[in-house]
């Protein structure tokens, strides 16, 4: 098994980062969609229903798959020999970063359930703020992954 995964390993990478990819342009795109939706869209009108058309396919057709997709190849990229040394600090800061990441994307399904039973109870500024999570979290996991401190 270690030497199928070290055999691999730079297509693993390679397809981790491609998911990662596909999974943050969903992180940071579904919060900002709540922000229009909240601020502009007034309940119950054709425009709500097209909100909420947007969010659940980019949730379901983008952001589910592509989450799972990171987390396949990544724990492939741990459970391949020499990867990562436990003993260092980047690969401890990047796992609890990715649970926040985690966390963050189902905290983002429970708000677009909130809009289709019409029980939204964030604000837009509060949309606003949430959106800075991803882009902290990625911050520190880019960091961890490359600069290795
Ligand atoms: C979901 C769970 C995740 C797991 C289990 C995981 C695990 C890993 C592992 C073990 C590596 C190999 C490190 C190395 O070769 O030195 C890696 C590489 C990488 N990961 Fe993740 N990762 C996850 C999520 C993420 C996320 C959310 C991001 C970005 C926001 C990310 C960005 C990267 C990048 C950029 C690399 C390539 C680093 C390099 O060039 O060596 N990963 N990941």
């Amino acid at each position: 098994m270690g030497d199928f995964l070290a055999n691999w390993y730079p297509w693993t990478k390679a397809l981790h980062v491609v998911s990662v990819i596909a999974w943050m342009a969903g992180l940071f795109y579904l919060p900002r969609l709540f922000v229009y939706h909240v601020e502009v869209v007034a309940a119950g009108t054709p425009t709500d229903d097209l909100f909420q058309t947007m969010e659940r396919r980019l949730l379901r057709a983008i952001m589910n798959p592509a989450m799972v997709a990171t987390w396949v190849f990544g724990l492939a990229l741990v459970f391949t020999p020499g990867v990562v040394p436990w003993s260092e600090v980047w690969p401890w800061l990047k796992a609890a970063s990715v649970l926040g990441m985690t966390w963050f994307h189902h905290w983002l399904g429970l708000r677009r359930k909130d809009f289709v039973a019409g029980q939204n109870a964030v604000t837009g500024r509060q949309y606003r703020m949430m959106n800075e999570v991803p882009t902290l979290l990625m911050l520190v996991i880019v960091f961890s992954v490359i600069v290795k401190f």
